[in-house]
Order: structure tokens, then C-alpha cells, then sequence
């Protein structure tokens, strides 16, 4: 049996479907624990945003991801962090 273009297609769509769910889930959960993180933080008289973990965290997207995880690390942290 032939496997059409049309059902590859369908299928490689429907797996892309379930890793984007369960990205948007482990998105979900940063967000979560990097809010212990800051209100962790803030109780304890410091503030919400550290800025050298921030250039970490940029510094490993990009090494993972090339020039786009930079903005794409950006984006992460303002999900995580709001804007600053
Ligand atoms: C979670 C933290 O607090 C803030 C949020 C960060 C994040 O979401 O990764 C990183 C640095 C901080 O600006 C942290 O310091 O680790």
C-alpha cells in the first residue's frame, strides 16, 4: 500500500500538533517555577529581575538554537518575568 503525500503530510501535522501542546505545557510550568523563584526573591527584600542569570540563560539558547534563540529565550523570559 502507497502512503499518500496528503496522509505524510496529516500525520507529520498531527505529531506536531502534540509536541506544540506539550511545549506550551513545559512553558506553562517555567513560568510557574520561575515565579517561586521571584516572589522567593522579593519576600526576602531582593528584587524581581536578575539580570546576570538572564544573560545566562540567552547564552545557552542561543549556543543550543543559533541567533534565534536569543529572541527566543526574550520571549520566555517576558512570559516568565513580564516585561522590563
Ligand atoms: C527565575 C528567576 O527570576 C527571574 C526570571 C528568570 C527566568 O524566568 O528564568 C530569570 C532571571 C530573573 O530575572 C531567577 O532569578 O532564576
Amino acid at each position: 500500500m502507497t502512503v499518500t503525500p496528503e496522509a505524510t503530510i496529516a500525520d507529520a501535522r498531527e505529531r506536531i500538533d502534540a509536541l506544540d501542546d506539550r511545549i506550551i505545557g513545559l512553558i506553562q510550568e517555567r513560568m510557574a517555577v520561575s515565579a517561586v523563584v521571584q516572589q522567593t526573591r522579593i519576600a526576602s527584600g531582593g528584587r524581581r529581575v536578575h539580570l546576570a542569570r538572564e544573560m545566562e540563560i540567552l547564552g545557552r539558547y542561543r549556543e543550543a538554537l543559533g541567533k534565534p534563540g536569543t529572541p527566543l529565550a526574550m520571549t520566555l523570559l517576558e512570559l516568565c518575568r513580564g516585561r522590563i
